[in-house]
């Protein structure tokens, strides 16, 4: 069976996506080339069971047709145009790289199709929430290739402009880091009123669970969730007025987010 899926760069995202293949049945694993000089746990079982591991470029068969790119941005500028010159010229490149632009990413690819998408880590379990810009120009099928690498990761959204996938790396490409450290203030905050460090973390941990949960399982708004724990002059009303305050959560994250966005900008430049 000729190998048709290349996947360069096989760490945290990269090795979450071929969770997703390999769970979903996507792509089975014989089909699949790995290129990395250290591949991380999931691509390590995804080559168990049959997907091919090269470490040179060099070595990647012609029959490959469609290549999930996954390095760090920074390392792009290094290999970017060493694998154009080596890819067939008729390989779908699917980059998830924060920051680097189509205009970059066809310096090196030249005459291929190249999507942009951005997913986040949710996606090895199947939870993930990915978004994509496409250029109008290109056709249906190809489109629905690049959508079903990512769906197998979870949910996949499209944006109109290739600025906005910037803003969804800042929201949702990162966001997961947000929700794990909100996980470790709320376990702090449960060490400074004294509870023991694994009745802490063990609070902090299933209360995030399972307040996602609740979203997911829920048809109300996640305003109505919260007044749904908040009693009149009640403790939650009095830790809200902390959290919804001058300078509360939302002025916080909405220069968390503004953050990330402008990196993302800079790594394009
Ligand atoms: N980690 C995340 O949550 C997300 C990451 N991304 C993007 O995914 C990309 C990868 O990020 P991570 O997976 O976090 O990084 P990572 O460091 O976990 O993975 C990068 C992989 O590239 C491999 N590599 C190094 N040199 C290589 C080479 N010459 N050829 C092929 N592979 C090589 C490394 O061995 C490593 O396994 C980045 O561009 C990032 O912007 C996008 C969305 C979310
Ligand atoms: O931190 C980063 O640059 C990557 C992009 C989104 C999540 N991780």
């Amino acid at each position: 069976m000729a190998a048709t899926h290349l996947l360069i760069g096989a760490g945290k995202m990269g090795g979450a996506l071929l969770s997703g293949w390999l769970d979903s049945g996507l792509i089975p694993p014989r089909k699949i080339v790995i290129l990395d000089p250290a591949p991380g746990p999931q691509a390590v079982y995804a080559i168990e069971r049959g997907a091919k591991h090269i470490t040179d470029p060099a070595d990647i068969p012609r029959s490959v047709r469609v290549v999930l790119l996954a390095v760090k941005p920074q390392l792009f500028e290094k290999i970017g145009e060493p694998l154009g010159a080596v890819l067939s010229p008729t390989a779908l490149i699917v980059s998830i790289l924060a920051g680097t632009s189509l205009q970059k990413l066809d310096q090196a690819f030249g005459g291929r199709v190249v999507i942009r998408a951005m997913p986040n880590t949710p996606a090895a379990i199947g939870a993930g929430i990915s978004a994509i810009y496409v250029d109008p120009n290109i056709a249906p099928e190809t489109i629905l290739i690049a959508e079903n690498l990512l769906k197998s990761g979870g949910e996949v959204v499209r944006v109109d402009s290739e600025a906005a996938l910037n803003a969804v790396t800042a929201v949702s490409g990162s966001g997961p880091a947000y929700v794990f450290h909100l996980v470790e203030a709320l376990e702090a905050g449960a060490k400074d009123l004294g509870l023991p460090a694994d009745v802490a973390a063990k609070l902090a941990r299933e209360t995030v669970i399972g307040s996602a949960k609740l979203l997911d399982a829920s048809d109300e708004s996640p305003a109505t969730l919260r007044k749904n724990v908040t009693s009149p002059n009640g403790t939650t009303q009095a830790a809200l007025d902390v959290l919804m305050g001058e300078m509360g959560l939302s002025k916080l994250i909405i220069a968390v987010v503004r953050a990330a966005f402008a990196r993302a900008k800079q790594l394009a430049e």
